[in-house]
Formats: C-alpha cells, sequence, structure tokens
C-alpha cells in the first residue's frame, strides 16, 4: 500500500469504548473510504445502529452486521478488533488462515506462551501455533512482522514506553523497577460495574488486582526482550476519578555511575525524532497534557542520595492506550504517513 491508495476497513466491537474511538479516528483517515461495522451474532434479524449504542453519535447511521469472517475479508482490506479479552482467541483462527490483516486491541495474541495468558486471563488461550503468527505492536520500537497485530495494553503501553531506553541501554539494576500507575475508569470499558460506579469512584481512589494484574507478564515479557537480565517487577494499579488518562510513575535503581545527565541521552537517543513521544526535560508530565491525543509525555528525575531515578509517562488509555496505537500500527503495516488520521494536538483546556 502507498500514500494514496484507499481502504476497506472493518470494525468489531465499534460500540465499545475504544471501538467507538476507534470508528471516529477512521472516519478521519484520508485513506480510509469505507467502514464496515460488525457486532454480535445474533441470530436474530434485530438490527443494532451505531446512532442507538452511542447517543454522541448521533447521525452515524451505519448498521452493525453480523460477524461473518468470509464476509468480512471479501469486504475489507483490514479487520480491527476492539472486542473484550477472550473474543478474538475463539474466532481469529479463518484470517490467521488466509494471513487477512488483523490488528487485535485485546490481550489474547499478546503473549507467545498461551500457559502465561490463561494464568494471568483466567480465560482459554488461543493455540500456541495461533500465537506464533501474532506480533506485538508496541509502535514506537516495533514494526509490523506478521499480518495479525495484538496492540499493547494501556498501562503495558505507559510502563514500557518510560522503561524502554534505560532497559535497552542497561542502565539500571534489574528487578529494582517498581511500577505505580492510575488509571481514569474508561480503561475499564463501557460495562457498569460497581468500581466504576459514580458514587464508589468519584472523590475516591482504590488499588485493585494487587499482584495480579494480567499487564505484569505482558510488561515483563517485553522487558525480557530488550534485556535478558530482568525477571520480574513490582506493578499497581490505581483507578482514579477521571474519565480518561494513565500516569505510570516508575522508581527504578541506577547502574553504577549513572548520572542524570546520562539518562537524559538515552531517552533522547530512542525518543527525539518519535512524533508521538514527548520528555519534558525539566518538568513531570500531567494527564492533561495528553488527553484525546495519541501523545506519551515523559519526565524524569534522578536522585543521588538513594540512587533512584523517577519516570513519569502519561497516556491517554483510549488513543495511545487503545485505538490510537492501533491507527498507528495500521500505518505501519500499510505503509501510511505516521501520523495519518492521528490529532496532533490534545484536548485544551
Ligand atoms: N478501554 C481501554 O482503555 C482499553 C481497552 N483495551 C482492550 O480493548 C478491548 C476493548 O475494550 P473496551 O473498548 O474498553 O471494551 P468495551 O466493553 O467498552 O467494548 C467492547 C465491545 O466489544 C463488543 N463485543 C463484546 N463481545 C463481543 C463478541 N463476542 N462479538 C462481537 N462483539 C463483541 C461489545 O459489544 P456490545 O456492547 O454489544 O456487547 C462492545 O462493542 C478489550 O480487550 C480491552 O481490554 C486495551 C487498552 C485500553
Ligand atoms: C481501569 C481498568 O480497569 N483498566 C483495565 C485495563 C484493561 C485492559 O486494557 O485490558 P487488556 O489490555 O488486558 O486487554 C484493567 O486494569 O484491567
Amino acid at each position: 500500500m502507498k500514500e494514496g491508495e484507499i481502504m476497506k476497513v472493518g470494525l468489531l466491537g465499534a460500540t465499545g469504548y475504544s471501538g467507538a474511538v476507534l470508528y471516529s479516528l477512521l472516519k478521519q483517515h484520508p485513506n480510509v473510504t469505507h467502514l464496515n461495522l460488525y457486532g454480535h451474532n445474533t441470530g436474530t434479524s434485530k438490527k443494532v445502529f451505531l446512532e442507538t449504542a452511542i447517543p454522541a453519535y448521533l447521525n452515524e447511521h451505519l448498521e452493525l452486521q453480523e460477524f461473518d469472517p468470509v464476509a468480512i475479508m471479501n469486504s475489507n482490506d483490514v479487520l480491527f478488533c476492539a472486542t473484550p479479552a477472550g473474543v478474538t482467541s475463539k474466532i481469529a483462527r479463518p484470517f490467521i488462515e488466509e494471513n487477512f490483516p488483523v490488528i487485535d486491541l485485546s490481550g489474547d495474541f499478546r503473549f507467545k506462551d498461551p500457559a502465561v495468558y490463561s494464568k494471568w486471563y483466567h480465560k482459554p488461550a488461543a493455540p500456541a501455533e495461533q500465537l506464533q503468527k501474532a506480533c506485538y505492536g508496541l509502535t514506537d520500537f516495533q514494526t509490523p512482522t506478521t499480518h495479525y497485530i495484538a496492540n499493547p495494553g494501556c498501562y503495558a503501553t505507559a510502563s514500557l514506553l518510560g522503561l524502554a531506553p534505560l532497559v535497552i541501554e542497561k542502565m539500571i539494576i534489574p528487578d529494582t523497577i517498581i511500577i505505580d500507575a492510575k488509571s481514569g475508569v474508561s480503561g475499564a470499558g463501557k460495562k457498569p460495574n460497581t468500581s466504576n460506579n459514580y458514587s464508589f469512584i468519584n472523590e475516591n481512589a482504590w488499588l485493585y488486582k494487587m499482584n495480579q494484574h494480567q499487564h505484569i507478564p505482558e510488561i515483563v515479557q517485553q522487558l525480557q526482550a530488550w534485556n535478558k537480565n530482568i525477571s520480574a517487577i513490582e506493578f499497581t494499579t490505581t483507578l482514579i476519578p477521571i474519565t480518561r488518562g494513565i500516569m505510570a510513575t516508575i522508581y527504578v535503581k541506577a547502574a553504577p555511575n549513572i548520572t542524570l545527565t546520562k539518562i537524559k541521552q538515552a531517552f533522547n537517543k530512542y525518543y527525539q525524532h518519535d512524533k508521538f513521544i514527548r520528555l519534558l526535560p525539566e518538568e513531570t508530565p500531567s494527564i492533561k497534557e495528553v488527553t484525546g491525543s495519541n501523545y506519551c509525555n515523559i519526565g524524569l528525575s534522578y536522585n543521588e542520595v538513594t540512587n533512584t531515578i523517577v519516570i513519569v509517562s502519561v497516556i491517554d488509555n483510549l488513543m495511545k492506550g487503545a485505538a490510537g496505537q492501533a491507527l498507528q500500527n495500521f500505518n505501519q503495516l500499510f505503509n501510511f504517513p505516521e501520523e495519518a488520521g492521528l490529532p496532533l494536538l490534545p484536548l485544551f483546556p
């Protein structure tokens, strides 16, 4: 594919939070001419329209079609899946067999080892031979190597982007990584539950899934790909009363002879030409600096007294943490300009 070529795009899960954001990005993408939406196989004649499922999308009078892999492959050049964990592991086979491009926002194809997935997601994994056909799409470090792209998780994206330069350059003491991550409630999707109930989370903060969060093995898998000496991380996730956004505050002990200048040089080496990572040389970032955008803002400090490097990494979970990065993967897969379809300014104020 080249710049100027047109694409027919299928989207499964457009009525969810990340699917809806993806829909709005794809609608403005200069190379996307047809957008076909797919939903559950209801087996009934009941029609579902985007505008009724999402009141904010009034006038988007698109019907969700039944999920049918053959029809999807005949009508589209690529499929995005913005479905909960446990869906694509069951439906991906025909697409993988046909080498049909899929960008999967769920965790189902992020691991090479099926046992890791089933342990942390508490669900059956996709077969190992299918997992081998998928590639992990952390766009700032990898371009797609297969046609099935596993889009990274939201916390994993913020954490890995904050750690990458120091881990790749071996500037830290392995196994001293502590990540204290906080997320807005849209990270949990649109389904109401006890923890995203207004009267629970308003004016509240709640640390959940202690030592059990499914992004722990995802982060470790990628850190190990960069540096074999890393075997474990400390990782906590806290729900905070905002709609969108993640802040990962990362604490790590510096290897001998590290200085703040060397730390900044490492971050500049990897990110100074990166369109979607903005380094803050003297300040720490706030979440609102990236809300509504595909940016990851990163701030740094080094405390010589405690030999601790602190990195603060912020993203919009629905953009860089989901739909925005998925669109970057799409642009990379089809050789479109990196920023095509992505807003270049966050919401302000
Ligand atoms: N929210 C976020 O910030 C992030 C989410 N993710 C991942 O992206 C995926 C989507 O998340 P999110 O948008 O939050 O989820 P939502 O719960 O908001 O939306 C899920 C969507 O999938 C649809 N769906 C559910 N089951 C099926 C099925 N069997 N067949 C077809 N469609 C189905 C739902 O339709 P219906 O409503 O009709 O059931 C809905 O449109 C998840 O895997 C999530 O973990 C990744 C990074 C960040
Ligand atoms: C706030 C909140 O609940 N966030 C979700 C993130 C879900 C997600 O991104 O899930 P996968 O990447 O595993 O698909 C969580 O912590 O489970």
